[in-house]
């Protein structure tokens, strides 16, 4: 089963109109291989900006937008709240849903998590889920339990036929940010953790679902890492605010 590259920039509440333009510019001379998927996440304001320049730069049909959060609303009284129909409205094609920020920060539960990648799948989008274990899980050894939390509710809630529709995104969080990169081994005994947990629910689903990883990946690691058997692409922070950097991320895998 050969499945694509998906190399998903989030640009986090970073980057402006100028880095649009650049990205986009950037991006209109990468040669991609046939198999890869690029996916730009940026903040809520820049994705109609993104999505005029995909036209007027002509952008690779594989080139792709994307929003780092939706509300799990459909529409009212939810002030400062984005809905999936209004990302749809302005061609957003992906939704990051429970990145570790969201469920730290924002207090995001893996049950309303869940709730919010059945909305996105619903409205015709790709959820790009994110998981993630902390230091002091890994440390404890809690790392597969904590996983197998995360995952089993989205199942629960979109049932297992659909979640090779999804894109899962391993982010340790004592790797984001933080310079500190699993090495290729660690993060490709985790994605296999992984797969495996949905293989025992349903094996062609678990051989066709696209699993990234995310947390420090940039220009120098990102070959090896995406070389592992269940490492399917990465979700890329800092270096995807780098234009050079990360167009050759993009042209390298
Ligand atoms: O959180 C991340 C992407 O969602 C990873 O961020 P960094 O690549 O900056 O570690």
């Amino acid at each position: 089963m050969t499945r694509p590259v998906i190399v998903a920039a989030n640009w986090k509440m970073n980057g402006c109109l100028s880095l649009v333009d650049e990205m986009t510019a950037s991006l209109a001379k990468v040669e991609l291989s046939e198999n890869t998927r690029v996916i730009i996440c940026p903040s809520f304001p820049y994705l109609a900006s993104f999505a005029s320049k995909q036209i007027d730069c002509n952008l690779n049909a594989n080139i792709a937008l994307g929003s780092q959060n939706v509300s799990e609303h459909e529409k009212g009284a939810y002030t400062g709240e984005v809905s999936t129909e209004m990302l749809n409205e302005v061609g957003v094609k992906y939704v990051i849903v429970g990145h570790s920020e969201r469920r730290s920060l924002y207090k995001e539960t893996s049950s309303l998590v869940a709730h919010k990648v059945a909305k996105v799948l619903n409205a015709g989008m790709t959820p790009i889920f994110c998981i993630g274990e902390s230091e002091q899980e890994r440390e404890t050894g809690q790392t597969n339990t904590v996983l197998a939390s995360q995952i089993q509710p989205v199942i629960d809630e979109i049932g297992i036929e659909n979640f090779s529709k999804i894109v899962v995104a391993y982010e340790p969080v004592w790797a984001i940010g933080t310079g500190k990169t699993a090495s290729p081994e660690l993060a490709q005994e985790t994605h296999q953790f992984i797969r495996q947990f949905i293989a025992d629910v349903d094996l062609e689903v678990a051989k066709k679902v696209s699993i990234l990883y995310g947390g420090s990946v940039n220009a120098a690691n990102c070959k090896e890492l995406f070389a592992q058997q269940d490492i399917d692409g990465g979700l890329i922070g800092g270096a995807s605010l780098k234009v050079d950097e990360f167009s050759h991320i993009c042209s390298a895998v």
